[in-house]
């Protein structure tokens, strides 16, 4: 096995269950955090008590605030920082970057500065086009306990695929390839939108034919987005489409899922956000993707109707009103020509 040099960039919980697993693996890995007190209790401890309590850390993972020398000594880079502060933390990076780095996003959201998804932001460095994107369902907590995981690595560089296949796999973690890092990216983004609806749904006690209903929509919402945009509508029925979905609209451990239920017994988006303490990344995603919906014509009932919901002050009936008595369709449209649909 080649020894690599990995530095993950952010403290959160995704950052710390992925650098756990790469140093477990034997890497050299540096995982890079803002706050000296969280670096100094993972190196003293072997603990991330804020972000993944309960989850003893392997002992050759080494916090360090010092960014610096964090991605000067590492040929590759996880950035697993939340969308919001993304692209002022690889600004940070880009002076540091060589070209034979590789640089992988985990952020699964899109830059609230202008629309574009994170590898759009690692693309916009002069130095290193060795880029992937890491997706999947992938809920942190569960990966730290060793639950059995997929997840999706996609990039158009064969190199940049095996790079991270060889750094993460594990007994309980497993990685398919994928070329379409543009479906691959925004199934990941997308499906937070979905997630805030099925929370709320849950709370409201629906049924299950309509919790599969919603789902199945969601994904046909996200793929005609996603297709609009270049992307290959079979990625949306593999890990990081249809497996991702199932993940984050069923779990109680997501926390686009737990805002939906929150807002759903009653809290406001303010409170429902606030009382995480981590990030939610669907609420920013809906704002961009209604956005851009709206500029390209895009059909997309659940989400206008989420976003009439929590930003118009519109009543849950024109969520339901949306998603029951929109415009007639067929069935899986996105993935079906014209001719396939009258066979
Ligand atoms: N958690 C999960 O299960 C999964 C998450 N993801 C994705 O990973 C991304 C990161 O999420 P996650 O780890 O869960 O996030 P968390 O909310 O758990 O943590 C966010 C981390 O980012 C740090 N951070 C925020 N802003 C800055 C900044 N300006 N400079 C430096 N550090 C900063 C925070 O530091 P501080 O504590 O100092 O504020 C914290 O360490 C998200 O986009 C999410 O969609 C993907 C798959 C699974
Ligand atoms: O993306 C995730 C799991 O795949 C995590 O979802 P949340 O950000 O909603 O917790």
């Amino acid at each position: 096995m080649i020894k690599h040099s990995v530095c993950v960039l952010g403290g959160g919980s995704f950052g710390t269950a992925l650098a756990n697993i790469m140093a477990k693996n034997g890497h050299q890995v540096s995982q890079w955090m803002r706050n000296e007190q969280q670096v100094d209790e993972i190196n003293l401890t072997g603990l991330n008590s804020r972000y993944l309590p309960n989850a003893p850390l392997h002992c050759e993972l080494l916090a360090t605030s010092n960014l610096e020398q964090a991605i000067r000594d590492s040929d590759t880079v996880f950035v697993s920082i939340p969308s919001k502060s993304f692209e002022q933390v690889v600004q940070r990076i880009e002076p540091l970057l060589t070209a034979e780095k590789i640089l992988i996003s985990t952020t699964k959201g899109f830059n609230p500065n202008r629309f574009e998804l994170m590898s759009d932001v690692l693309r916009r460095n002069p130095v290193t086009q060795r880029i992937g994107v890491l997706s999947g369902p992938n809920l942190a907590k569960e990966i730290a306990a060793g639950q059995m995981t997929g997840s999706v690595i996609a990039s158009s560089e064969e190199a940049v695929r095996h790079r991270v296949i060889e750094l993460l796999k594990s007994p309980t973690f497993r990685l398919y390839e994928s070329k379409d890092s543009k479906g691959v990216e925004l199934a990941g983004a997308l499906k937070n939108i979905y997630a805030i609806v099925c929370g709320l749904a849950k709370a409201l006690n629906v049924g299950e034919n309509t919790m599969s209903m919603i789902m199945t929509r969601s994904l046909a919402e996200m793929s005609r987005f996603a297709v609009h945009f270049g992307a290959n509508p079979m990625t949306f029925l593999g890990l990081a489409g249809m497996g991702d979905l199932i993940a984050t609209c069923t779990s109680p451990l997501s926390r686009n899922y737990r805002v939906g239920f929150a807002i759903g017994s009653g809290k406001n988006l303010t409170d429902a956000i606030g009382s995480l303490g981590e990030v939610a990344e669907g609420v920013n995603t809906l704002k961009m993707v209604v956005e851009e919906a709206h500029r390209n014509h895009l059909y997309m009932p659940l989400a206008e109707g989420l976003f009439k919901l929590l930003f118009e002050n519109a009543t849950l009936d024109s969520l339901i009103g949306s998603m029951m008595t929109g415009e007639q369709t067929w069935d899986v449209e996105f993935a079906t020509t014209e001719e396939k649909k009258n066979v």
